[in-house]
């Protein structure tokens, strides 16, 4: 029989603690269904989280993995990356099962969200921990009865405890647009390393990863691999600020770019259509090697 998770606080905030019976444990915010932390089992911490984030309704948290929805990034008249990471959600179901704990939250529209979005929808997320993986899945359904569209990416902060010789793979042969340097390109064969400001949205990684023998990624951080894999979605963002935007940014300290790189899975380059009664699902899975 499932155990039901009670509701705890971190910083204030609502939140649950996921511990699954072999130890794996994560941390989910009701505020924009945030995950802030994931430890898999018999392992350190994999997911990096801003000592001077807020950590307040209407604010976004650093760090964890927030959930940008219905918007990504700037593209749209929304706020930056949508209002569902400042949010509170609902619980839905929140339970320790034989071999892993699991928790869903729900967004729906309300009157503030259809101000700015006039649609009627039912977002949820679920986190799902156990042993060495954690899987986060975003669904939405048209609960209305008009099409619409969306954008969406799960924005995990990668923890990075060697930046200066980390690497993605896993990347090579996509073509990518650099909103950084603000030109398109197409990733060579060599790992993506940190050095510097990075901002590239990868197009088809969902594709190669539906694919049987598909090339998920992997990130080498010491002698740390992490994979990383997603369904749905169909772009990654690999974003870091690099030292000279990090040192602008209130919620980070200045040396917090060589802490942590993100890995988003994301549905940018073509934004999700949804007929009435239809629902979207995008899932990010990762797995300590
Ligand atoms: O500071 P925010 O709103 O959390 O956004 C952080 C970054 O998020 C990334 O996903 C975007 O590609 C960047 O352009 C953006 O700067």
């Amino acid at each position: 029989m499932p155990v039901s998770i009670p509701l705890t606080r971190f910083q204030g905030l609502d939140a649950l603690e996921l511990r699954a019976p072999d130890g794996a444990c994560a941390t989910l915010l009701l505020h924009g269904a945030q995950v802030v932390s994931w430890r898999p089992a018999g392992a350190d911490e994999q997911l990096y989280l801003s000592p001077q984030s807020a950590y307040a309704t209407g604010q976004a948290v650093r760090g964890g993995v927030p959930v940008c929805f219905p918007q990504f990034g700037s593209r749209g008249n929304l706020t930056k990356h949508g209002f569902a990471r400042t949010k509170p959600w609902q619980l839905v179901q929140a339970e320790v099962g034989q071999d892993d704990a699991l928790a869903v939250l729900k967004l729906m529209d309300d009157a503030a969200t259809r101000m700015v979005w006039p649609h009627t929808f039912e977002a949820e997320l679920s986190v799902r921990v156990a042993g060495t993986v954690l899987e986060l899945e975003l669904a939405c359904e048209n609960h209305g009865d008009a099409p619409f569209e969306f954008s969406a990416a799960l924005h995990t902060y990668l923890r990075l405890t060697h930046s200066m010789s980390a690497a993605l793979q896993g990347l090579d042969g996509l073509a990518y647009w650099d909103a950084a340097a603000k030109r398109s390109g197409t990733q060579g064969d060599e790992p993506l390393g940190l050095d510097g400001e990075l901002d590239r949205i990868y197009q088809g990684v969902g594709e190669r990863h539906a694919q049987t023998e598909g090339r998920r990624l992997m990130l080498s951080d010491g002698a740390r691999r992490l994979q990383i894999s997603q369904q749905g979605f169909e772009d990654a963002v690999v974003w870091n600020p690099g030292e000279t935007l990090c040192q602008q940014m209130e919620d980070l300290p200045d040396s917090a770019w060589r802490e942590f790189l993100c890995v988003e899975a994301a549905q940018v380059l073509r934004p999700a259509q949804l007929a009435p009664g239809q629902t979207w699902v995008g899932l990010q899975r990762l797995e300590l090697a």
